[in-house]
């Protein structure tokens, strides 16, 4: 979430999705209606869970466990991150309580009168505070989702003004909930960079005072959830994304696995973690992010709470030089998480067009 210089982008009216639920219209409004191509239909879907589920990494067998239970869980994070991108991490070590508590102010959030969630507006071209972030023209789809975000860490990129005095309680949970998932993600990192066969502190000595933003997505229930995205296909800017979905609530989270959309069931108490692109730049391809999307639900709204973690932003970072070897070429370029946050939050979520950005021509490499 890097500070982005306000443009005068023409984004033309979004309207605002729960106020638009609230009007009951007949017809879901044109900007919302998908083409036919990126409509969430069913032949693209997996219907079968049974062996479609993302893997599950117990923390506690890493942090705590013999040492037999620490390599099969080792290797079980590896084959996550290199087969999936995607994993779901339990005994995790955050109070449950405390996810129910982040989860209890986001949904009250939500819920307070447009009014007062507009005293804290995402202006357009920027993506902290309340509404719709990646849009930049009036003829761009968008989709059935209201947001809220913040930069949280370190402290020059917080935007106080939109830091909410209601609901009560929301900004010194936003705080400890924060606190604590940084805590997770350094862990995870260690264990990563392990699983990669690198010393534990390696990713955490490249990153600096690492980067971490919240964004809470509110999908509201959709009467044509056939025609519309609750959040567009794209990967995630992060070096790793931490992401708890409400409990209750509808199955919306889909990745795309060898050509086909897997939903994402949640497991009681789980937080689901995804790689993202700046982990395939610096694992330099092994462990790729992957493109992933939310569809809606007819009948039930969703709320999922979203933690991106990435280096500080102005480190250069490239491949780690022990993932660049044999044959396999460099296939990143290096620069900082500066310029590729710059460089995301500036283009629409698109699959992981966004990507291209670091790519190195491989012919060009070549010769
Ligand atoms: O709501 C979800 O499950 C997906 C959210 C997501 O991918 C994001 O915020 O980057
Ligand atoms: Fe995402």
């Amino acid at each position: 979430m890097a500070p982005v210089p306000l443009s005068p982008v023409n984004v033309g009216h979004i309207d605002d999705v729960q106020e638009l639920r609230k009007a009951k219209p007949t017809k879901i409004p044109e900007r919302f209606v998908r083409d036919e191509t990126e409509r969430p239909s069913l032949s693209t879907t997996s219907l079968s869970s049974a062996y479609e589920t993302i893997p599950v990494v117990d923390l506690s067998k890493l942090v705590k466990g013999s040492q037999d239970e620490f390599q099969t869980e080792i290797s079980k994070l590896a084959v996550s991150c290199e087969e999936w991108g995607f994993f779901q991490v339990v005994n995790h070590g955050i109070d449950l309580d405390l996810l129910g508590s982040i989860e209890k102010v986001g949904k009250e959030f939500f819920m307070l009168p447009l009014e007062e969630k507009q005293k804290y507006p995402m202006a357009p071209g920027t993506v902290q505070g309340y509404g719709q972030a990646f849009v930049f023209s009036e003829d761009q789809k968008l989709d059935w989702c209201n947001m809220f975000a913040l930069g949280v860490e370190p402290h020059f990129i917080r935007v106080p003004k939109l830091w909410p005095t209601k609901p009560h309680k929301f900004s010194e949970t936003v705080e400890e909930y924060s606190r604590e998932v940084r805590r997770l993600c350094q862990k995870l990192l260690g264990f990563i960079a392990m699983s990669l066969g690198l010393n534990k502190d390696t990713f955490e000595e490249m990153f600096g005072v690492a980067v971490q933003a919240v964004r809470m997505n509110y999908y509201p229930p959709c009467p044509r959830p056939d025609l519309v995205l609750g959040l567009s296909p794209h990967s995630d800017g992060s070096a790793l994304t931490v992401l708890q979905q409400g409990k209750g609530s509808s199955v919306g989270l889909q990745i795309l696995k060898d050509n086909t959309w897997v939903p994402v069931q949640p497991h009681p108490n789980a937080l689901v973690i995804n790689i993202g692109d700046t982990m395939e730049v610096l694992t330099n391809g092994r462990y790729q992010s992957v493109e992933h999307r939310a569809v809606t639900d007819k009948e039930k709204d969703r709320l999922s709470i979203v933690t991106f973690y990435a280096p500080s932003y102005d480190i250069e970072l490239g491949p780690i030089p022990q993932l660049v070897y044999g044959d396999l070429p460099c296939k990143y370029k290096r620069y900082s998480h500066g310029e590729y946050s710059k460089h995301y939050v500036t283009n629409k979520l698109q699959g992981k067009k966004t990507l291209e950005f670091a790519k190195i021509n491989q012919t060009q490499n070549s010769s």
